[in-house]
């Protein structure tokens, strides 16, 4: 379990950060707030980045902050693994190299493991700027998962990457965050990509986190009043009893609708389909 209770006030501004968060061991979160909302800040306070006057952090058995008892492990001793969007690898080093850097005595095999799974070894000879932007973004993964964090924290790392990139990672990431049952937060704009990973959202507004949810009910908080409109990305499919209810993003509201098994085995999550209406029974069509 992670409680992190946090208020910040900046010097140079008027922006205040009131945070009281309790995250499972083993969740994967994903953080969600308008751009200024102070998603990247209370990464800062975990990491140890920034300093605040009144906070508690504890992280499983370990207090990692309390400042009302001078306690604050600096950010060398805290377990985190981050990854931004502009990879930050070091230039002069090949991948081996990067990865080595991450490395502590006891995680060689976590190395040669994290390798295989992400597909590094045909590329640990080469240096940064041989490889594409998702190879970039693999090794910079995989060098926060090397360092066996304990908590993980994802700043929009596939921002940067084309569809079929994006989807590939979100992929390995999901692996990842399963065989290492790792605690992850991650910072995204995009509702598909929380569905696909995330088993709760964390909503952030003005500087303030508001409770734990599911995707499903953060986005979609009265499913009776979805619009169609002609084309939808498919979010994802369940079977409820012996029909399957599939949740769809139109624009930029989430609709549910029921199909039978046929078309639900048909679809393929991130798939763009279309949708009519039918004697009041809605008809999903691949495009
Ligand atoms: N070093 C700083 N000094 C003063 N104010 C700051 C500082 N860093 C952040 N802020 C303020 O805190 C607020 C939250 O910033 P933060 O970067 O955490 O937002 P965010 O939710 O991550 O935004 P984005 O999605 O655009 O990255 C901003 O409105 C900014 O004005």
């Amino acid at each position: 379990m992670i409680h992190i209770k946090s208020k910040h006030q900046f010097d140079t501004s008027h922006f205040n950060l009131s945070f009281d968060i309790s995250i499972d061991k083993g969740a994967f979160v994903g953080v969600f707030g308008d751009s200024g909302a102070g998603k990247t800040t209370l990464f800062n306070i975990l990491t140890g980045l920034i300093k605040s006057n009144d906070t508690f952090i504890k992280v499983n058995d370990t207090v990692w902050v309390d400042t009302e008892n001078n306690i604050n492990l600096p950010p060398q001793k805290r377990k985190v693994g981050m990854v931004f969007q502009d990879f930050a690898l070091f230039p002069h080093q090949t991948v081996l190299q990067n990865l080595k850097y991450a490395q502590s005595n006891d995680s060689s095999n976590t190395l040669d493991e994290v390798s295989e799974i992400m597909h590094l070894k045909e590329l640990y000879s080469s240096y940064p700027h041989q490889l594409s932007g998702g190879q970039k973004q693999r090794v910079a993964i995989a060098r926060a998962v090397i360092q066996e964090p304990e908590i993980l924290l994802l700043d929009e790392p596939l921002s940067a990457l084309d569809h079929q990139m994006r989807e590939k990672l979100q992929e390995y990431l999901s692996e990842i965050h399963r065989k290492y049952q790792l605690t992850t937060l991650m910072i995204s704009h995009d509702i598909p990509e929380i569905y696909k990973l995330c088993d709760k959202v964390l909503p952030i507004e003005k500087g303030q986190n508001k409770e734990l949810q599911s995707p499903l009910v953060f986005f979609n908080p009265n499913p009776l009043q979805g619009k169609f409109k002609l084309k939808g990305k498919v979010l994802s499919i369940q079977k409820a009893d012996i029909i399957y209810i599939v949740t769809l993003l139109i624009d930029k509201e989430v609709i549910q609708i029921t199909t039978n098994e046929t078309i639900a085995k048909s679809l393929v999550l991130g798939e763009n389909v279309s949708i009519s209406i039918k004697a009041f029974q809605p008809i999903i069509e691949k495009h």
